[in-house]
């Protein structure tokens, strides 16, 4: 994905999308990261920096495969979720799920605004050191990386499967 970026005011569009996701509680068990522009460059140092101590043996290659990853598009969203004591009857799965809905609003709001926008995990993810870069603390986890940005040329609908290979109507 390619500038121009999303505005200051899609931005916001998309961030007020997140905050309806169904909410067990109230909690509001999501946080969000807004990293563009050359506050990427930050994030790449952060990748590279987290899998050379995951894997001290790691090819030159995939070092800079790594600190590519968050030139993917000019914005990123890191999409957080929280788990609290508060209300100890709603379980951490519907707080991650709600951090999920919220997550999934942004690419929603993102494409109805004709941005191209990809929700990707990979190991960075998962890694303490990556989560105490971005200053989560010890509750909270990465629920994806949301990249966004204008697309250059139309891209092909992916072929989809059939709902009803997935779906019962019980009676
Ligand atoms: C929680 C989550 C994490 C994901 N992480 C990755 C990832 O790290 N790498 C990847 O190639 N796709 C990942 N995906 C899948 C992509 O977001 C996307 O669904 C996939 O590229 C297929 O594209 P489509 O959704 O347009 O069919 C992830 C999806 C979810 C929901």
């Amino acid at each position: 994905m390619v500038d121009p970026a999303p505005s200051k005011e899609d931005i916001n569009y998309m961030l007020r999308a997140a905050v309806t996701a169904p909410d067990h509680g109230w909690l509001r068990p999501w946080r969000f990261i807004v990293i563009e522009g050359d506050a990427r460059n930050k994030l790449s140092d952060l990748f590279v920096e987290s899998l050379k101590k995951r894997n001290p043996e790691a090819t030159a290659e995939q070092l800079e495969k790594e600190g590519s990853r968050p030139k993917l598009a000019p914005l990123v969203i890191v999409v957080c979720s929280v788990m609290t004591d508060e209300k100890p009857g709603v379980p951490k799965n519907e707080r991650v799920l709600s951090a999920g809905a919220a997550a999934q609003n942004i690419m929603l709001a993102a494409h109805e605004r004709n941005y191209g926008a990809i929700w990707l995990t990979g190991n960075a993810a998962y890694d303490p050191n990556v989560k105490s870069g971005l200053g989560l603390e010890e509750n909270m986890d990465i629920i994806g990386f949301l990249y966004v940005g204008s697309v250059e040329r139309d891209v092909k609908e992916r072929k989809r499967p059939d709902p009803e290979d997935f779906t019962i109507y019980w009676k």
